[in-house]
C-alpha cells in the first residue's frame, strides 16, 4: 500500500542570510505586518540565524529509520519542509526519481486547525502539482494529540521540571501549558465542527497533567502571537498569564509547551527567554518542561500510526482521550481563514 514514509515539517533557517527569505515564505499572503517580521527576524539572529528545527528533524529522521529497521518495517524515510530546505517539492521530486508511488506522511503537528493541519494538506497538493504527473501520492497521518507516545514524554518532562522547583511551595505551584496562538476566527473553524484546536489541546493538557503532576492545578494559555494587532488571536498570552498568576498568589510555575513536538525557536525564545524573564521580574519560580523531540516513545508512535493506517480493514487506534479521530479530513474541515477577516478589514 505504501512504499515510503515522509516526515513533513515546518522548516527553519540555518544561516543568517536565510532568515528573511524563510520569513517571507512563512508569511506570504498572510497579512503579518513588517514590524512583527522584523521582531521575529531579530529572534532568529540572536541564535546566529540558525533555527534548531531542521537539526531536530534530522535527529528524528535518523531515529525513525533505526526504529523502522529494528522492527522490520521496510519503508524508506524521506523528509521535506513547508517553508525551508529541504523543500517538500524537492523531496517529492527525489522520491519520484526513486520510483516511490505512494507515501504515508507525519506532519510535525499533533492538532487540527488551518495552520496546523489543512495548510500541510495544501502544501502536499501544491508540491505534487509542482512535481507534475508522476508525483507520488502522499497520505497524511491523523492527529496524535492523545497518543501515549506523545503524551508520556510530556508527562515525564513535567515531572522532571517540577522536581527542580521547591516542593514546600506545592500549594502555590501552577502547571501552565502553552500552544501557538492562532487567530480566533481560525480557532472557531478548526476541525469538523469548530473549536477542535483548543479542545484537543485541553485534552492533551488533561492527559499530561494527570500523569506528570497529579493533583496540580493547570491552565492552557497561548504564545508566539503573530498577525496584525487589531485581529483577535487566542488569549491570554503566557506572559500576561504569569502576571495574573503572580497576583493570585502563585509562587512558581512549570511551563509545558504541548503545542509543539520539539524545542524549536518559538520555545527557546518565547519561553526560555521571554517568559522566563517575565517570571523573574515577578519573582516566580520557573521551570520549562521539555518536548518529545526524538524520545523513543514518540518515535515508536510514528511506527504505530503507520501500522494503524496500513492495517487491512482498519485497526483499533492507540489513543488515551475521548475526542474522535479520522484518517482523511473532510473538505470542509479547518477551512482557510477568510482573508479579509485575517487582515481585519471586516
Ligand atoms: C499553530 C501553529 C504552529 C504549531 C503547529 C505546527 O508546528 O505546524 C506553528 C508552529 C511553528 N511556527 C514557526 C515559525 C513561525 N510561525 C509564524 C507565524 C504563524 N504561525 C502560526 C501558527 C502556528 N505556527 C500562525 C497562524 C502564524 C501567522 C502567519 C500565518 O497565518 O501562517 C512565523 C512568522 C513570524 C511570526 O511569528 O509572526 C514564524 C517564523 C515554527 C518554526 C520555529 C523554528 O524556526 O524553530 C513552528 C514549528
Ligand atoms: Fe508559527
Amino acid at each position: 500500500m505504501y512504499d515510503a514514509f515522509l516526515l513533513l515539517s515546518f522548516g527553519g533557517p540555518e544561516h543568517p542570510d536565510e532568515v528573511l527569505p524563510f520569513l517571507h515564505n512563512v508569511t506570504r499572503g498572510r497579512g503579518v505586518p513588517p514590524e512583527r517580521l522584523a521582531e521575529v527576524a531579530e529572534h532568529y539572529l540572536r541564535f546566529g540565524g540558525v533555527s534548531p528545527i531542521n537539526e531536530q528533524c534530522r535527529e528524528l529522521v535518523a531515529a525513525i529509520r533505526a526504529d523502522f529497521a529494528a522492527n522490520a518495517l521496510d519503508l524508506p524515510v524521506y523528509w521535506g519542509n513547508r517553508n525551508w530546505r529541504p523543500m517538500l517539492a524537492d523531496t517529492l521530486a527525489q522520491m519520484r526519481d526513486h520510483g516511490i508511488e505512494r507515501a504515508v506522511a507525519l506532519a510535525t503537528s499533533a492538532y487540527g486547525s488551518y495552520s496546523s493541519c489543512r495548510q500541510y494538506l495544501q502544501d502536499i497538493s501544491s508540491a505534487r502539482a509542482a512535481v507534475g504527473p508522476r508525483a507520488p501520492l502522499v497520505d497524511k497521518l491523523r492527529h496524535f494529540h492523545d497518543h501515549p507516545g506523545f503524551v508520556e514524554p510530556f508527562a515525564d518532562a513535567v515531572t522532571a521540571a517540577l522536581s527542580t522547583l521547591d516542593a514546600t511551595q506545592h500549594e502555590t505551584t501552577r502547571l501552565v501549558f502553552t500552544a501557538h496562538s492562532i487567530p480566533v476566527a481560525m480557532a472557531e473553524t478548526a476541525g469538523p465542527t469548530g473549536g477542535r484546536y483548543e479542545a484537543q489541546l485541553r485534552e492533551t493538557g488533561r492527559l499530561v497533567a494527570e500523569r506528570g503532576a497529579p493533583g496540580l492545578a493547570w491552565d492552557l494559555v497561548w504564545q508566539s502571537r503573530s498577525g496584525a494587532p487589531h485581529v483577535p488571536w487566542l488569549e491570554p498570552d503566557v506572559n500576561d498569564h504569569l502576571e495574573t498568576l503572580a497576583k493570585e498568589g502563585v509562587t512558581q510555575v512549570v511551563v509545558s509547551p504541548i503545542g509543539f513536538v520539539s524545542d524549536h525557536l518559538e520555545v527557546l525564545w518565547d519561553l526560555d527567554e521571554e517568559a522566563a524573564a517575565t517570571a523573574r521580574r515577578l519573582g516566580l519560580g520557573f521551570a520549562r518542561a521539555g518536548t518529545p523531540g526524538a524520545d523513543p516513545r514518540f518515535v515508536a508512535m510514528v511506527r504505530d500510526l503507520v501500522l494503524e493506517r496500513m492495517a487491512p480493514g482498519g485497526r483499533e487506534r492507540t489513543a488515551l482521550g475521548r475526542l474522535e479521530h479520522w484518517d482523511v479530513c473532510a473538505s470542509n474541515c479547518c477551512p482557510p481563514p477568510v482573508r479579509s477577516n485575517r487582515e481585519g478589514t471586516r
